[in-house]
């Protein structure tokens, strides 16, 4: 099923780009300068430490950068709060209000104060049909499994209906089965809606399932960025390469643009 779109709402996906943006929380500066397709499913990766997260703070404005700007659309939002920019996040847990239901947590991607229409009920009932979490809308988050509270987040996100997405590891505390259930989901609401999705996972496989792009940072800078396709064909750089355990490759694709910062 296809969601109603709301009035006034961007229809397509929104470019990302990260424009020399420097950023540091002490000694070691982290530098990314970098574009994420409109409309298509990026996967981040990446050693521990090398600046994932960081990058998907500053792209939802949890963080601001030192220098630098980040543009969505071609718009500059470096100075904007994460409300006011068009973007959601989900987390690897705590996304959810434990005193609220399903519902209510649903509800919140369409007014904070709850205030609903009857326009957003049925969107938030549209939302929780999608995410096959039918019948479970009175429930507290206490009350349903990780998988199904990861669901919740994701039928949220569909009633904020933002352009831009950010996973930061949302299914990385989830069992291998119902990872791949949930990446089918997010790969599912993807074709129905093609937001532009920042997709930070250390699973190979979670990348190659449903990424169409790689962009892998290495100790706070983007080391390279290519189709997914290229990067798992065997043709991605040597850290890559490395990083995911499959040793040394020879030439690389000419698709895959390599950073030397
Ligand atoms: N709040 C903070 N205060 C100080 N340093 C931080 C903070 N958050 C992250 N860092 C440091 O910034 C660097 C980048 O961290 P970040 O969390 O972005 O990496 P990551 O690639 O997401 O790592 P992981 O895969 O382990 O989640 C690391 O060296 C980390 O120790």
């Amino acid at each position: 099923m296809t969601l109603a779109k709301a009035d006034g709402m961007i229809e397509d996906g929104t470019a990302v780009r990260l424009e020399n943006v420097s950023f540091s929380y002490g000694d070691a500066p982290l530098v990314f300068d970098v574009g994420f397709a409109a409309s298509k499913i990026t996967a981040v990766m990446g050693p521990s430490g090398s600046g994932k997260s960081t990058l998907l703070n500053l792209v939802a404005g949890f963080e601001m950068p030192r220098s630098g700007r980040v543009l969505i659309g071609g718009i500059d939002v470096s100075a904007q709060p994460p409300s006011a920019r068009p973007v959601s996040m989900v987390f690897q847990e705590n996304n959810l209000f434990a005193h609220l239901s399903v519902e209510q947590n649903v509800g919140l991607g369409r007014s904070p104060s709850l205030r609903l229409s009857d326009a957003d009920r049925v969107l938030i009932a549209g939302a929780i049909e999608r995410t096959g979490l039918a019948g479970k809308e009175k429930r507290l988050p206490r009350e349903l499994s990780g998988g199904e509270r990861q669901r919740v987040a994701l039928a949220r996100v569909l009633v904020r209906d933002r352009p831009v997405l950010l996973l930061d590891e949302p299914f990385a505390s989830l069992g291998p089965a119902l990872r791949d259930d949930m990446l089918d989901l997010v790969a599912g609401v993807h074709a129905d809606r093609p937001m532009t999705v920042l997709f930070v996972t250390h699973q190979p496989e979670d990348a190659r399932r449903i990424g169409q792009n790689v962009v892998f940072l290495d100790n706070g800078s983007v080391a390279a960025t290519g189709a997914a396709a290229d990067f798992f064909a065997g043709a991605g750089p040597e850290v890559f390469q490395r990083y995911i355990g499959a040793g040394p490759i020879g030439a690389g694709s000419q698709d895959i643009a390599r950073k030397r910062t």
